[in-house]
Protein backbone atom coordinates (compact mmCIF):
# COMPACT_ATOMS: atom_id res chain seq x y z
CA UNK A 1 0.00 0.00 0.00
CA UNK A 2 1.34 3.45 -0.50
CA UNK A 3 2.66 5.86 2.11
CA UNK A 4 0.18 7.50 3.90
CA UNK A 5 -0.32 11.27 2.74
CA UNK A 6 -2.20 12.51 5.82
CA UNK A 7 -2.25 10.90 9.41
CA UNK A 8 -4.71 11.24 12.08
CA UNK A 9 -2.99 10.89 15.58
CA UNK A 10 -4.59 10.74 19.16
CA UNK A 11 -3.75 13.40 21.81
CA UNK A 12 -5.22 16.20 24.06
CA UNK A 13 -8.62 17.33 23.77
CA UNK A 14 -9.43 19.99 20.77
CA UNK A 15 -11.03 22.91 21.52
CA UNK A 16 -11.97 26.38 19.94
CA UNK A 17 -14.61 27.85 18.31
CA UNK A 18 -14.83 28.07 14.75
CA UNK A 19 -16.72 28.86 11.47
CA UNK A 20 -16.94 26.14 8.83
CA UNK A 21 -16.94 27.34 4.80
CA UNK A 22 -19.57 27.26 3.06
CA UNK A 23 -22.77 24.89 2.04
CA UNK A 24 -21.68 23.21 -0.88
CA UNK A 25 -25.08 22.29 -2.38
CA UNK A 26 -26.53 25.98 -1.97
CA UNK A 27 -22.60 26.97 -3.25
CA UNK A 28 -23.33 25.22 -7.15
CA UNK A 29 -26.53 26.47 -6.95
CA UNK A 30 -26.14 30.22 -6.48
CA UNK A 31 -23.62 30.40 -9.06
CA UNK A 32 -25.93 28.28 -11.88
CA UNK A 33 -28.66 30.63 -11.01
CA UNK A 34 -26.83 33.46 -11.02
CA UNK A 35 -25.68 32.11 -14.46
CA UNK A 36 -29.10 31.78 -15.97
CA UNK A 37 -31.03 35.14 -13.96
CA UNK A 38 -31.25 38.57 -15.61
CA UNK A 39 -28.91 40.61 -13.82
CA UNK A 40 -26.12 40.39 -11.12
CA UNK A 41 -26.35 38.28 -8.31
CA UNK A 42 -23.88 38.70 -5.60
CA UNK A 43 -22.99 35.77 -3.68
CA UNK A 44 -21.27 35.66 -0.35
CA UNK A 45 -19.71 32.93 1.69
CA UNK A 46 -19.08 31.05 -1.37
CA UNK A 47 -17.23 27.81 -0.85
CA UNK A 48 -14.07 28.06 -2.78
CA UNK A 49 -13.57 23.96 -2.83
CA UNK A 50 -12.59 22.49 -5.97
CA UNK A 51 -16.25 21.12 -7.16
CA UNK A 52 -17.18 24.65 -6.93
CA UNK A 53 -14.54 26.18 -8.86
CA UNK A 54 -14.97 23.83 -11.05
CA UNK A 55 -18.82 25.00 -11.49
CA UNK A 56 -17.60 28.85 -11.66
CA UNK A 57 -15.87 27.60 -14.84
CA UNK A 58 -18.43 25.96 -16.48
CA UNK A 59 -20.86 28.80 -15.80
CA UNK A 60 -18.47 31.28 -17.39
CA UNK A 61 -18.27 28.91 -20.44
CA UNK A 62 -21.59 28.84 -21.09
CA UNK A 63 -21.31 32.72 -21.62
CA UNK A 64 -22.16 34.28 -18.24
CA UNK A 65 -20.25 36.84 -16.52
CA UNK A 66 -18.24 35.11 -13.48
CA UNK A 67 -16.16 37.27 -11.66
CA UNK A 68 -14.18 36.83 -8.01
CA UNK A 69 -14.10 40.14 -6.10
CA UNK A 70 -12.23 38.80 -2.72
CA UNK A 71 -12.46 35.35 -0.54
CA UNK A 72 -15.51 33.84 -0.53
CA UNK A 73 -17.10 37.27 -2.57
CA UNK A 74 -18.26 36.14 -5.89
CA UNK A 75 -20.98 38.15 -8.53
CA UNK A 76 -22.05 36.39 -11.49
CA UNK A 77 -24.28 38.03 -14.11
CA UNK A 78 -26.19 36.18 -15.57
CA UNK A 79 -26.65 35.66 -19.93
CA UNK A 80 -28.51 33.38 -22.52
CA UNK A 81 -26.62 29.98 -22.51
CA UNK A 82 -24.66 29.19 -25.54
CA UNK A 83 -22.49 26.35 -26.91
CA UNK A 84 -18.96 26.17 -24.89
CA UNK A 85 -16.22 26.52 -27.18
CA UNK A 86 -14.74 23.30 -25.28
CA UNK A 87 -15.82 20.30 -23.67
CA UNK A 88 -16.81 21.64 -20.04
CA UNK A 89 -14.95 19.87 -17.31
CA UNK A 90 -17.01 19.04 -13.59
CA UNK A 91 -14.11 17.62 -12.28
CA UNK A 92 -14.95 15.41 -9.30
CA UNK A 93 -18.33 16.52 -8.72
CA UNK A 94 -21.88 14.71 -9.56
CA UNK A 95 -23.80 17.69 -8.57
CA UNK A 96 -21.99 20.17 -10.17
CA UNK A 97 -22.33 17.73 -13.25
CA UNK A 98 -25.94 16.67 -13.00
CA UNK A 99 -26.86 20.17 -12.76
CA UNK A 100 -25.36 21.71 -14.86
CA UNK A 101 -26.65 19.40 -17.86
CA UNK A 102 -30.06 20.38 -16.50
CA UNK A 103 -29.53 24.18 -17.16
CA UNK A 104 -27.93 23.67 -20.27
CA UNK A 105 -30.51 21.84 -21.79
CA UNK A 106 -32.78 24.34 -21.62
CA UNK A 107 -31.05 26.58 -24.24
CA UNK A 108 -30.63 25.40 -27.92
CA UNK A 109 -26.82 24.49 -27.48
CA UNK A 110 -24.73 21.38 -27.34
CA UNK A 111 -22.17 20.40 -24.85
CA UNK A 112 -19.54 18.01 -24.21
CA UNK A 113 -19.32 17.62 -19.96
CA UNK A 114 -16.28 15.19 -18.57
CA UNK A 115 -15.09 14.92 -15.44
CA UNK A 116 -12.26 13.09 -13.01
CA UNK A 117 -11.65 9.21 -13.20
CA UNK A 118 -14.57 9.14 -10.16
CA UNK A 119 -17.23 11.29 -11.81
CA UNK A 120 -16.46 9.44 -15.08
CA UNK A 121 -18.06 6.11 -13.53
CA UNK A 122 -20.87 7.24 -11.79
CA UNK A 123 -24.11 6.81 -13.30
CA UNK A 124 -25.60 9.73 -15.34
CA UNK A 125 -28.82 7.93 -16.87
CA UNK A 126 -30.74 8.97 -14.11
CA UNK A 127 -30.36 12.80 -15.25
CA UNK A 128 -30.57 12.11 -18.66
CA UNK A 129 -33.56 9.92 -18.85
CA UNK A 130 -35.68 12.64 -17.63
CA UNK A 131 -34.26 15.40 -19.88
CA UNK A 132 -34.92 13.22 -22.79
CA UNK A 133 -38.09 12.82 -21.95
CA UNK A 134 -38.15 16.70 -22.18
CA UNK A 135 -36.74 16.59 -25.33
CA UNK A 136 -33.18 16.82 -24.96
CA UNK A 137 -31.26 14.80 -27.34
CA UNK A 138 -27.76 13.10 -25.27
CA UNK A 139 -25.41 10.68 -25.97
CA UNK A 140 -23.48 8.73 -23.37
CA UNK A 141 -24.51 7.04 -19.87
CA UNK A 142 -21.69 8.06 -18.20
CA UNK A 143 -18.98 11.08 -18.90
CA UNK A 144 -18.24 12.15 -21.64
CA UNK A 145 -21.83 12.79 -22.34
CA UNK A 146 -23.05 15.74 -24.92
CA UNK A 147 -26.03 17.09 -24.87
CA UNK A 148 -28.25 19.18 -27.52
CA UNK A 149 -30.61 21.09 -25.94
CA UNK A 150 -33.49 23.38 -26.36
CA UNK A 151 -37.35 23.10 -27.34
CA UNK A 152 -37.83 21.28 -24.22
CA UNK A 153 -41.68 20.47 -22.97
CA UNK A 154 -43.14 19.71 -19.83
CA UNK A 155 -42.37 16.35 -17.89
CA UNK A 156 -44.15 14.63 -14.78
CA UNK A 157 -41.20 12.93 -13.45
CA UNK A 158 -41.80 10.29 -10.70
CA UNK A 159 -38.25 8.79 -9.19
CA UNK A 160 -38.02 5.37 -7.54
CA UNK A 161 -35.58 7.17 -5.11
CA UNK A 162 -35.05 10.36 -3.49
CA UNK A 163 -32.57 12.81 -5.29
CA UNK A 164 -32.08 16.21 -5.40
CA UNK A 165 -29.31 16.25 -7.87
CA UNK A 166 -32.00 14.31 -9.77
CA UNK A 167 -34.79 16.88 -8.89
CA UNK A 168 -32.58 20.04 -9.45
CA UNK A 169 -31.76 19.07 -13.17
CA UNK A 170 -35.47 18.80 -14.07
CA UNK A 171 -36.20 22.03 -12.68
CA UNK A 172 -33.32 24.01 -14.25
CA UNK A 173 -34.47 22.29 -16.93
CA UNK A 174 -37.72 23.10 -16.75
CA UNK A 175 -37.33 26.47 -16.45
CA UNK A 176 -36.99 27.06 -20.57
CA UNK A 177 -39.54 24.39 -21.14
CA UNK A 178 -43.06 24.63 -22.44
CA UNK A 179 -45.43 22.80 -20.05
CA UNK A 180 -46.03 21.49 -16.53
CA UNK A 181 -42.93 20.53 -14.40
CA UNK A 182 -43.50 18.20 -11.68
CA UNK A 183 -41.24 16.43 -9.62
CA UNK A 184 -42.42 13.44 -7.20
CA UNK A 185 -39.90 11.52 -4.76
CA UNK A 186 -40.39 9.00 -2.75
CA UNK A 187 -38.69 10.59 0.32
CA UNK A 188 -37.86 14.18 0.24
CA UNK A 189 -34.85 15.55 -0.64
CA UNK A 190 -32.52 18.60 0.39
CA UNK A 191 -35.03 21.83 -1.03
CA UNK A 192 -32.45 24.29 -1.53
CA UNK A 193 -32.85 24.59 -5.68
CA UNK A 194 -36.94 25.12 -4.59
CA UNK A 195 -35.48 27.73 -1.73
CA UNK A 196 -33.72 29.28 -4.54
CA UNK A 197 -35.87 29.78 -7.24
CA UNK A 198 -38.40 31.15 -5.11
CA UNK A 199 -35.38 33.58 -3.89
CA UNK A 200 -34.70 34.22 -7.93
CA UNK A 201 -38.11 35.36 -8.48
CA UNK A 202 -39.44 31.40 -9.76
CA UNK A 203 -42.97 30.18 -8.83
CA UNK A 204 -42.41 26.87 -7.09
CA UNK A 205 -44.54 24.79 -5.15
CA UNK A 206 -43.98 21.92 -2.88
CA UNK A 207 -46.92 19.36 -1.69
CA UNK A 208 -46.90 18.28 1.88
CA UNK A 209 -45.62 15.13 0.67
CA UNK A 210 -42.15 16.97 -1.41
CA UNK A 211 -43.87 16.88 -4.85
CA UNK A 212 -42.80 19.85 -6.25
CA UNK A 213 -44.66 21.88 -9.32
CA UNK A 214 -42.99 24.58 -11.40
CA UNK A 215 -45.56 27.53 -11.47
CA UNK A 216 -46.14 29.79 -14.66
CA UNK A 217 -43.70 32.79 -13.68
CA UNK A 218 -40.24 30.82 -14.66
CA UNK A 219 -38.27 34.06 -15.43
CA UNK A 220 -35.07 34.75 -12.38
CA UNK A 221 -33.67 38.06 -11.57
CA UNK A 222 -30.60 38.02 -10.25
CA UNK A 223 -30.69 38.60 -6.31
CA UNK A 224 -28.10 38.91 -2.94
CA UNK A 225 -27.06 35.24 -1.92
CA UNK A 226 -25.19 34.53 1.70
CA UNK A 227 -24.20 30.92 1.56
CA UNK A 228 -24.25 29.80 5.46
CA UNK A 229 -21.55 27.07 6.96
CA UNK A 230 -21.63 23.49 4.97
CA UNK A 231 -23.51 21.31 7.62
CA UNK A 232 -21.37 18.11 5.74
CA UNK A 233 -18.63 19.91 6.47
CA UNK A 234 -19.11 20.77 10.28
CA UNK A 235 -19.88 17.25 10.57
CA UNK A 236 -15.81 16.32 11.29
CA UNK A 237 -15.46 19.03 14.09
CA UNK A 238 -18.63 17.91 15.27
CA UNK A 239 -17.47 14.31 15.80
CA UNK A 240 -14.12 14.81 16.51
CA UNK A 241 -15.17 16.72 19.08
CA UNK A 242 -17.40 14.08 20.67
CA UNK A 243 -14.87 11.83 20.38
CA UNK A 244 -11.55 12.92 21.80
CA UNK A 245 -12.71 12.95 26.05
CA UNK A 246 -12.40 16.67 27.26
CA UNK A 247 -13.21 18.69 24.11
CA UNK A 248 -15.40 21.23 23.73
CA UNK A 249 -16.18 22.97 20.55
CA UNK A 250 -18.24 25.67 18.96
CA UNK A 251 -19.29 25.96 15.40
CA UNK A 252 -20.81 29.07 14.38
CA UNK A 253 -23.56 29.73 11.52
CA UNK A 254 -23.85 26.32 10.20
CA UNK A 255 -26.90 25.71 8.08
CA UNK A 256 -29.60 23.41 9.80
CA UNK A 257 -31.93 22.93 7.13
CA UNK A 258 -34.55 20.21 8.27
CA UNK A 259 -33.55 17.77 4.96
CA UNK A 260 -29.86 18.03 5.86
CA UNK A 261 -30.29 17.60 10.03
CA UNK A 262 -30.40 13.81 9.77
CA UNK A 263 -26.67 13.23 11.32
CA UNK A 264 -27.37 15.82 14.01
CA UNK A 265 -30.56 14.02 15.32
CA UNK A 266 -28.71 10.47 15.07
CA UNK A 267 -25.71 11.79 17.34
CA UNK A 268 -28.16 13.29 19.84
CA UNK A 269 -29.77 9.88 19.61
CA UNK A 270 -26.62 8.00 20.46
CA UNK A 271 -25.99 10.44 23.48
CA UNK A 272 -23.90 13.72 21.93
CA UNK A 273 -23.99 16.88 24.01
CA UNK A 274 -24.62 19.04 21.45
CA UNK A 275 -26.87 22.00 21.86
CA UNK A 276 -27.59 24.12 18.69
CA UNK A 277 -28.46 28.20 19.57
CA UNK A 278 -28.94 31.27 17.51
CA UNK A 279 -31.21 29.62 15.68
CA UNK A 280 -31.49 32.30 12.33
CA UNK A 281 -32.51 32.75 9.24
CA UNK A 282 -29.42 33.01 6.31
CA UNK A 283 -30.30 33.56 2.59
CA UNK A 284 -33.64 31.77 3.38
CA UNK A 285 -32.11 28.86 5.05
CA UNK A 286 -32.58 28.04 8.99
CA UNK A 287 -28.99 28.62 10.32
CA UNK A 288 -27.03 28.48 14.48
CA UNK A 289 -24.19 27.70 16.42
CA UNK A 290 -23.19 24.27 17.67
CA UNK A 291 -21.88 23.48 20.61
CA UNK A 292 -19.77 20.50 21.24
CA UNK A 293 -18.63 18.38 24.00
CA UNK A 294 -17.40 14.95 24.57
CA UNK A 295 -19.57 12.31 25.00
CA UNK A 296 -20.08 8.37 25.61
CA UNK A 297 -21.77 7.40 22.77
CA UNK A 298 -23.97 4.69 22.42
CA UNK A 299 -24.96 2.18 19.47
CA UNK A 300 -27.93 3.56 17.19
CA UNK A 301 -30.21 1.64 14.38
CA UNK A 302 -31.10 4.66 11.70
CA UNK A 303 -33.98 3.67 9.57
CA UNK A 304 -33.48 4.11 6.12
CA UNK A 305 -36.19 6.97 5.94
CA UNK A 306 -33.12 9.29 7.23
CA UNK A 307 -30.43 8.14 4.51
CA UNK A 308 -31.48 11.51 2.57
CA UNK A 309 -31.00 13.97 5.00
CA UNK A 310 -27.77 12.42 5.91
CA UNK A 311 -26.58 10.26 2.56
CA UNK A 312 -22.94 12.27 2.58
CA UNK A 313 -22.24 11.95 6.74
CA UNK A 314 -22.54 8.12 7.06
CA UNK A 315 -18.86 7.84 6.86
CA UNK A 316 -18.27 10.39 9.76
CA UNK A 317 -21.25 8.24 11.21
CA UNK A 318 -19.56 4.96 11.02
CA UNK A 319 -16.65 6.21 12.86
CA UNK A 320 -19.37 7.81 15.74
CA UNK A 321 -20.07 4.29 15.88
CA UNK A 322 -16.71 2.55 15.99
CA UNK A 323 -16.71 4.50 18.99
CA UNK A 324 -19.55 4.11 20.40
CA UNK A 325 -20.87 1.11 23.48
CA UNK A 326 -22.67 -1.59 21.08
CA UNK A 327 -23.79 -2.40 17.69
CA UNK A 328 -24.69 0.45 14.88
CA UNK A 329 -27.27 0.06 11.88
CA UNK A 330 -27.80 1.92 9.15
CA UNK A 331 -30.38 0.93 6.60
CA UNK A 332 -30.74 2.08 2.87
CA UNK A 333 -27.32 2.91 1.97
CA UNK A 334 -27.65 1.58 -1.75
CA UNK A 335 -26.41 5.23 -3.02
CA UNK A 336 -23.53 5.11 -0.94
CA UNK A 337 -21.76 3.10 -3.72
CA UNK A 338 -22.27 5.19 -6.27
CA UNK A 339 -20.72 8.30 -5.14
CA UNK A 340 -16.84 9.60 -5.19
CA UNK A 341 -16.09 5.67 -4.24
CA UNK A 342 -18.27 2.75 -3.72
CA UNK A 343 -18.53 4.43 0.48
CA UNK A 344 -19.87 1.00 1.74
CA UNK A 345 -16.78 -0.58 0.79
CA UNK A 346 -14.30 1.87 1.59
CA UNK A 347 -16.00 2.13 5.01
CA UNK A 348 -16.04 -1.15 5.91
CA UNK A 349 -12.19 -2.19 4.83
CA UNK A 350 -10.91 1.04 6.64
CA UNK A 351 -12.66 0.11 9.75
CA UNK A 352 -11.60 -3.43 9.09
CA UNK A 353 -7.95 -1.64 8.95
CA UNK A 354 -8.58 -0.17 12.02
CA UNK A 355 -9.62 -3.54 14.34
CA UNK A 356 -13.50 -2.71 14.04
CA UNK A 357 -15.96 -5.28 13.13
CA UNK A 358 -17.90 -3.92 10.49
CA UNK A 359 -19.98 -5.54 7.62
CA UNK A 360 -23.12 -5.05 5.24
CA UNK A 361 -25.70 -6.85 5.11
CA UNK A 362 -27.89 -5.98 1.46
CA UNK A 363 -27.95 -2.01 1.81
CA UNK A 364 -27.26 -2.26 5.63
CA UNK A 365 -23.93 -1.25 7.50
CA UNK A 366 -23.30 -2.94 10.77
CA UNK A 367 -20.83 -1.47 12.83
CA UNK A 368 -19.45 -3.09 16.33
CA UNK A 369 -18.63 0.19 18.31
CA UNK A 370 -15.25 -0.74 20.69
CA UNK A 371 -17.19 1.20 23.64
CA UNK A 372 -14.32 3.78 23.18
CA UNK A 373 -11.34 4.28 21.70
CA UNK A 374 -10.47 1.68 18.79
CA UNK A 375 -7.14 0.05 18.10
CA UNK A 376 -6.47 2.14 15.20
CA UNK A 377 -3.18 1.76 13.64
CA UNK A 378 -2.51 0.97 9.99
CA UNK A 379 -3.31 2.93 6.78
CA UNK A 380 -6.23 3.29 5.19
CA UNK A 381 -7.50 4.05 1.66
CA UNK A 382 -9.29 6.55 0.73
CA UNK A 383 -9.93 5.67 -2.52
CA UNK A 384 -9.26 9.53 -4.03
CA UNK A 385 -12.95 10.11 -2.11
CA UNK A 386 -12.68 13.57 0.28
CA UNK A 387 -15.21 12.57 3.12
CA UNK A 388 -13.49 9.10 3.35
CA UNK A 389 -10.16 10.73 3.93
CA UNK A 390 -11.13 13.58 6.60
CA UNK A 391 -13.47 10.65 8.31
CA UNK A 392 -10.52 7.92 8.91
CA UNK A 393 -8.51 10.89 10.06
CA UNK A 394 -10.84 11.88 12.80
CA UNK A 395 -11.21 8.27 13.82
CA UNK A 396 -7.17 8.33 14.25
CA UNK A 397 -7.53 11.20 16.92
CA UNK A 398 -9.73 9.38 18.74
CA UNK A 399 -8.24 5.76 18.14
CA UNK A 400 -5.01 4.52 20.06
CA UNK A 401 -3.08 4.44 17.45
CA UNK A 402 -2.16 6.81 14.41
CA UNK A 403 -4.42 6.24 11.65
CA UNK A 404 -2.80 6.95 8.16
CA UNK A 405 -4.76 7.78 4.73
CA UNK A 406 -3.23 7.27 1.55
CA UNK A 407 -5.21 9.92 -0.90
CA UNK A 408 -6.21 12.97 1.28
CA UNK A 409 -5.79 15.78 -1.90
CA UNK A 410 -9.11 15.57 -2.68
CA UNK A 411 -10.48 16.69 0.94
CA UNK A 412 -10.08 20.29 -1.07
CA UNK A 413 -13.45 19.58 -3.54
CA UNK A 414 -15.23 20.21 -0.02
CA UNK A 415 -13.60 21.63 2.53
CA UNK A 416 -10.08 23.30 1.67
CA UNK A 417 -9.69 24.68 4.91
CA UNK A 418 -10.03 20.73 6.47
CA UNK A 419 -5.86 20.77 7.56
CA UNK A 420 -5.65 23.94 9.27
CA UNK A 421 -8.96 24.61 10.84
CA UNK A 422 -8.71 21.14 12.75
CA UNK A 423 -5.06 21.58 13.55
CA UNK A 424 -6.24 25.01 15.23
CA UNK A 425 -8.93 23.14 17.03
CA UNK A 426 -5.55 21.05 18.65
CA UNK A 427 -5.85 18.23 16.60
CA UNK A 428 -3.28 16.04 15.76
CA UNK A 429 -3.62 15.75 11.63
CA UNK A 430 -0.46 15.96 9.69
O1 LIG B 1 -28.12 18.15 -4.66
C1 LIG B 1 -27.07 18.16 -4.01
O2 LIG B 1 -26.43 19.23 -3.80
C2 LIG B 1 -26.56 16.87 -3.47
C3 LIG B 1 -27.40 15.79 -3.42
C4 LIG B 1 -26.98 14.46 -2.90
O3 LIG B 1 -26.85 13.57 -4.01
P1 LIG B 1 -28.12 12.80 -4.68
O4 LIG B 1 -28.99 13.79 -5.34
O5 LIG B 1 -27.49 11.86 -5.67
O6 LIG B 1 -28.81 12.08 -3.57
C5 LIG B 1 -25.66 14.52 -2.15
O7 LIG B 1 -25.12 13.24 -1.97
C6 LIG B 1 -24.66 15.41 -2.84
O8 LIG B 1 -23.46 15.49 -2.11
C7 LIG B 1 -25.18 16.81 -2.99
C1 LIG C 1 -21.56 12.92 -2.97
C2 LIG C 1 -20.99 14.11 -2.85
O1 LIG C 1 -20.94 15.08 -3.83
P1 LIG C 1 -21.24 14.99 -5.40
O2 LIG C 1 -22.35 14.02 -5.63
O3 LIG C 1 -21.59 16.40 -5.77
O4 LIG C 1 -19.95 14.56 -6.06
C3 LIG C 1 -20.36 14.53 -1.56
O5 LIG C 1 -19.97 15.70 -1.47
O6 LIG C 1 -20.24 13.73 -0.61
Amino acid sequence: MSRAELTGSPGGPLRGRIAVPGDKSMSHRALILGGLADGETPISGLLEGDDVLATARAVAAFGASVERLGPGEWRVTGAEWTSPAESVDCGNSGTGARLLMGAAAGFPLTATFTGDASLSGRPMERVLGPLRQMGAVTEGATLPVTIRGGGLHGIRFVNAKASAQVKSAILLAGLRAEGEIIVEEPARSRDHSENMLRAFGAEVEVAADGTVRLGEKRALTGTDVAVPGDPSSAAFPLVAALLVPGSEVRIEGVMLNPLRTGLFATLVEMGADLIVSGERDVGGERVGDLLVRASALRGVEVPASRAPSMIDEYPILAVAAACATGRSVMHGLAELRVKESDRLAAIIAGLNACGIEAWDEGDSLIVVGAGGPPAGGGSVQAHHDHRIAMSFLVLGLAARAPIGVDSAAMIATSFPTFVPLMQGLGAGIA
